[in-house]
C-alpha cells in the first residue's frame, strides 16, 4: 500500500487529488413511498437508471484523480477484529438493536460492510416483529451516496458531522471508524460526539460548510447546520488560533431542495460562484453573519448586506452565475434538481448534471464549454485543451435523492489555489 494521504483541504476549487465516494446500492430502493420523506428522499429511486448514470459520474473521476470507495474502505478495516468488534458495538448499542449483534460480528468484512449500509432485515420470529410495520431491524443508508454531508475535511481535520436526522447518523460513525483506523489516511479528528456540554440542538452538515479561501468559511445555517452547530465550529477553528473569517448564511426551511447552504450556492473558480438568485441575491429574510476570529477569540460579529457584498468587503469579489439561467421559472426549475451544486475538480473544471440547460447556458455566457461525461470517459475529448469546462452527467434519478455533484463527493485533498 502507497504512502497514507494526509488531509488538507483550503479550498472549493484547488486541483483535488483524493475524494472519496460511495456507488449507490440496494440500500437507495430500500423503501416504499409511505416512508421516502422518512428516508429524506422526494420521491422513490430505480436503481438500475441511479447505477448507469453513477457510473457516469464515477468514471469521470477515475479518470482525473485518487478515489476512494467507502464499501471498500469499510471491509478493509472490518479485517481487524478488534475494530470490527467495537464498530459493530457501537451501532448496535446507537440503534437499539443489540438483538442483532452476534448475527452481525459472524459475518465476513465484505458481508457486514453491506448490511451495515444496505441494512439488515427484520427477522419476523417474535409476535413484536411480525406485527411490525418495518422491513428492517437495521435501516439502509439510503443517502450515503451523498458523502458531501457525514465527514467533511477542514483544512487539515476531519471533522465529523452531527447529521440533523438519525436516519444519516450512521454514516457518521462509520465514516469515523474509518478515519480512525484506514491505513489509508493519516489525520486528526474534530467530533462533535460524546461531548456532554453540546446540546440535542448541535447539528452540522458537509453541504453547508464551503471553505471559499485559506481564511474564509462559508457556512449555512437552516434545517441541517443549526447555530449551536456553527458555535462548535468556530470554537473548534478558535483553538487553532488561526485568523479566519466565517461568513454564516441563513437559508429557507422549505422546500426540501434548500436543505444545505451547496443547494443554492458553489464556487466555480477563483472569480466565479454558482447562485440560486432568489436567495442568494434578491432581497429576503435569510439574513448574512460575519464572525471574524483571532488568536483564539471572536474579533467581529457583524450583520452584512448580504453574502456576495460581505465576500467582496473581505476582498473576495465574486462574478454570480445564475442557475436556472434569467429567467425565475426555470431557477426554480433547476434548483429542484440541483442545478447549482457543481463539483470543482480544478479551478474552472467542473462536474454537473446535463439536465439543467438553463444553467449550463448561463455557463457558456461566462466561457465555459459544456463536455458530455461520455466523451471524456471514453477518450474521444481531452479535457486538458479546455480552460474552463463544465463535464455534464446524466441525471434524471440522482437528484430525486436530493443532491447533485458536489453533495456526491468527500474530497480529501487538494492542491493549494495560486
Ligand atoms: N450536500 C448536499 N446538498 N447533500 C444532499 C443530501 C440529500 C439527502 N437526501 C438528504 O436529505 O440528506
Amino acid at each position: 500500500m502507497s504512502q497514507p494521504i494526509e488531509p488538507y483541504i483550503s479550498s472549493e476549487i484547488g486541483e483535488i487529488e483524493a475524494v472519496i465516494l460511495h456507488t449507490p446500492g440496494q440500500e437507495v430502493e430500500n423503501m416504499t413511498p409511505g416512508n421516502a420523506e422518512r428516508a429524506l428522499y422526494s420521491d422513490i429511486l430505480n436503481l438500475p437508471v441511479v447505477q448507469e448514470e453513477y457510473q457516469q459520474f464515477k468514471s469521470v473521476l477515475e479518470k482525473l484523480t485518487t478515489t476512494f470507495q467507502v464499501k471498500d474502505l469499510l471491509t478493509e478495516i472490518l479485517e481487524n477484529q478488534e475494530v470490527k468488534t467495537t464498530l459493530v458495538d457501537r451501532i448496535c448499542t446507537f440503534e437499539r438493536v443489540t438483538e442483532i449483534k452476534n448475527d452481525l460480528l459472524s459475518q465476513g468484512p465484505a458481508e457486514l460492510a453491506s448490511h451495515l449500509i444496505e441494512g439488515v432485515a427484520l427477522k419476523r420470529d417474535t409476535l413484536t416483529t411480525f406485527l411490525s410495520d418495518e422491513r428492517y431491524a437495521l435501516k439502509p443508508l439510503h443517502n450515503f451516496f451523498f458523502t458531501r454531508d457525514a465527514s467533511v475535511t477542514i483544512y487539515n481535520d476531519i471533522l465529523i458531522s452531527k447529521m440533523a436526522n438519525r436516519v444519516r447518523e450512521r454514516e457518521t460513525i462509520i465514516m469515523e471508524a474509518i478515519f480512525r483506523h484506514s491505513p489509508r489516511f493519516k489525520t486528526s479528528i474534530i467530533t462533535p460526539m460524546n461531548k456532554p456540554d453540546l446540546g440535542a440542538e448541535t447539528f452540522i452538515e458537509g453541504g453547508d460548510i464551503l471553505i471559499a479561501r485559506e481564511d474564509i468559511l462559508i457556512v449555512g445555517n437552516g434545517v441541517r447546520t443549526s447555530t449551536q452547530g456553527i458555535d462548535f465550529l468556530v470554537n473548534h477553528l478558535k483553538k487553532q488560533k488561526r485568523r479566519v473569517h466565517i461568513v454564516v448564511q441563513q437559508l429557507p426551511d422549505k422546500p426540501e431542495s434548500f436543505i444545505h447552504l451547496d443547494m443554492v450556492f458553489t464556487l466555480l473558480d477563483k472569480e466565479t460562484c454558482m447562485v440560486y438568485e432568489p436567495v442568494i441575491k434578491h432581497e429576503n429574510n435569510y439574513g448574512t453573519i460575519l464572525m471574524t476570529i483571532d488568536n483564539g477569540k471572536v474579533e467581529n460579529i457583524s450583520r452584512q448586506p448580504g453574502l456576495l457584498k460581505c465576500l467582496e468587503a473581505l476582498g473576495m469579489p465574486l462574478k454570480a452565475v445564475p442557475c436556472g439561467g434569467h429567467d425565475l421559472w426555470q431557477q426554480e426549475r433547476e434548483q429542484w434538481h440541483s442545478g447549482a451544486n457543481f463539483f470543482a475538480i480544478a479551478p474552472g473544471k467542473l462536474i454537473g448534471y446535463a439536465r439543467n440547460v438553463h444553467t449550463l447556458e448561463a455557463l457558456q455566457e461566462e466561457g465555459y464549454s459544456v463536455i458530455e461525461a461520455e466523451n471524456v470517459i471514453n477518450g474521444t475529448i481531452s479535457v486538458d485543451q479546455y480552460k474552463k469546462f463544465v463535464i455534464t452527467i446524466e441525471g434524471s434519478e440522482l437528484p430525486r435523492g436530493g443532491g447533485g455533484a458536489r453533495c456526491m463527493t468527500m474530497p480529501v485533498r487538494r492542491k493549494k489555489v495560486m
